[in-house]
């Protein structure tokens, strides 16, 4: 599993260091040399200027610079700030006996690599103007540890950031590698191992994750196992009825072992606007009957609420299905019939809106997206897929992961109602519901990967048995 962990934690974390053996000295000497190994791999030797600022990221600048020189690189280094007296920083600095200049736009604009070693985890307030127009200059910038003006903790921008092409950081990814805009500036993004003591990480209990397959573990299938082991999902099919043959279509692929689409309409009535839903798919069963009489079988445990349902119809439906106590994924009408009243929703298991719906349901909600998904699923009781380029997922136990493998395709109509099949098929085959979450929302960007240029939502459960089939592969061989 790969945990998150925020500039405070990482702080924490260097202070437990020295306790386990290792020191903030060593620990720098060991970033500044991944630093200048990670450049030396990617770029052929060619003029380099190190922007270094007045903390231990700008330390982690001198000692790249060391490195990149004795590997025969021509280094400059142009300090912006100076190292507190007897700080590691200043030792750093004191090590290098290079050139030092002054920055200027000029002098990094010639540079045909710039090293952003200005501001670090320790970025307190939004950067200088000058700051800003020094590395909007670059031509090309790698940054250590974060992009000067990129919070580490959500990703916000403080001031201004520039386009770094790659961003080595320590120890571990931080939520700002991964959320927007601050992911946007990052380029690629390396993680160093720089020697951190096992037992000073341990020190925080994580609760942030990177949304990777280690995270969870998909149901096996039972050798001997039936169709009814493998749960049976029901899906309330309204007037774009498309939206539900989308979903029941993905929940399908995603493993479930009998899927309905209910609706409280007969199939030759034209409220189906939409696509009809006869001769759908031969394995989907279509289902007319009022909701009572089918939450009268127990066996219909788990819903899926709300994708192409109506407004009006999706209110009273999910509270019909609260108050029957089943397991509820509610999405798209079912949320908008909750707006301004995430109260609504209480019972229910999983929510996956989009940044339009989170703001209709909770409005009061402010500040960055981890922090917002998080008060979200509090306030609700519901696991939150708060839905993006940067999907975060998070539990009301405080448990939280951020998706990073979304494509932009994946920014087309129909790709939600994917989504919420998906994760309705994996929860209706028993998957803890945080895990089921963080791995529909993955397996659907790795669906859309899979399948490439040209995608549309139909695609993506298409994609789906390669990308399992990839997966389980992996997993045989780990
Ligand atoms: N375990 C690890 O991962 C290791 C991490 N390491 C490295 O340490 C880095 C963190 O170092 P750090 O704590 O010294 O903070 P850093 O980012 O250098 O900045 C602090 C300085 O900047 C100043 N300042 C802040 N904002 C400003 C602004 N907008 N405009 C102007 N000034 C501003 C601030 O001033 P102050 O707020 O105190 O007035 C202070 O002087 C981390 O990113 C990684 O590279 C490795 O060396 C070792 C192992
Ligand atoms: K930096």
């Amino acid at each position: 599993m790969e945990a998150l962990f925020t500039p405070a934690e990482m702080t924490e974390i260097d202070h437990a260091a020295p306790a386990h053996g290792a020191n903030v000295p060593a620990l720098m000497e060991n970033a500044g040399s991944a630093v200048a190994r990670a450049i030396h791999r990617r770029y052929r030797p060619c003029r380099v200027l190190v922007l270094a600022g007045p903390g231990n990221n700008g330390g982690d600048g001198y000692v790249t610079a060391r490195h990149l020189a004795a590997r025969g690189w021509p280094v400059v280094v142009a300090p912006v700030g100076t190292p507190r007296p007897g700080s590691p920083a200043a030792d750093a600095a004191a090590r290098w006996r290079g050139p030092l200049v002054e920055p200027t736009i000029a002098r990094v604009a010639a540079a045909a690599l710039v090293i952003d070693a200005i501001f670090g985890a320790g970025l307190a307030r939004a950067i200088t103007p000058e700051c800003a127009g020094l590395l909007a200059a670059a031509r090309t910038l790698v940054a250590i540890d974060m992009p000067s003006g990129v919070d580490g903790a959500t990703g916000a921008l403080r001031g201004k950031a520039a386009q770094a092409a790659l961003t080595i950081t320590f120890v571990a990814r931080k939520p700002g590698h991964l959320l927007l805009p601050g992911k946007a500036h990052c380029g690629i993004v390396l993680c160093a191992d720089i020697g951190m003591p096992a037992g000073a990480v341990a020190t925080i209990t994580p609760t942030l994750w990177r949304n990777t397959p280690a995270l969870w573990q998909l149901p096996v299938l039972a050798a001997a196992g039936h169709k009814f082991d493998r749960g049976h999902l029901t899906i309330l099919a309204g007037p774009m009825s498309g939206a539900a043959i989308l979903a029941a279509n993905a929940a399908r692929r995603a493993g479930v072992g009998l899927l309905s689409l209910a609706t409280e309409t007969s199939l030759t009535e034209t409220s189906l606007t939409d696509t009809p839903l006869t001769g759908t798919a031969p394995g989907i069963m279509i289902r007319t009957d009022p909701i009572d009489t089918l939450l009268a079988d127990h066996r219909r445990q788990v819903w899926l609420c709300g994708p192409g349902l109506g407004i009006d119809r999706a209110g009273p439906l999910l509270a019909t299905l609260i108050a029957a106590n089943r397991t509820i994924l509610a999405d798209a009408d079912a949320l908008t019939a909750c707006a301004d009243h995430p109260d609504r929703l209480h019972g229910v298991r999983v929510i996956t809106p989009h940044e339009g719906e989170f703001s209709r349901v909770f409005p009061h909600l402010a500040g960055d997206k981890l922090s917002r998904a998080r008060a979200a699923a509090t306030i609700t009781g519901a696991i939150v897929v708060l839905k993006g380029e940067d999907t975060v997922i998070a539990a009301p136990d405080g448990r939280a992961a951020i998706n990073d493998n979304a494509p932009p395709s994946l920014a087309t109509a129909g790709s939600g109602d994917t989504l919420s099949g998906i994760i309705a098929g994996l929860l209706t085959q028993g998957m803890p519901a945080f895990e089921a979450a963080c791995a529909g929302v993955w397996l659907h960007g790795a669906a859309a990967h899979t399948h490439g240029p040209g995608l549309i939502a139909e695609d993506l459960a298409e994609a789906l048995p390669a990308v399992l089939a990839t997966l389980q592969a992996t997993r045989n061989t780990t």
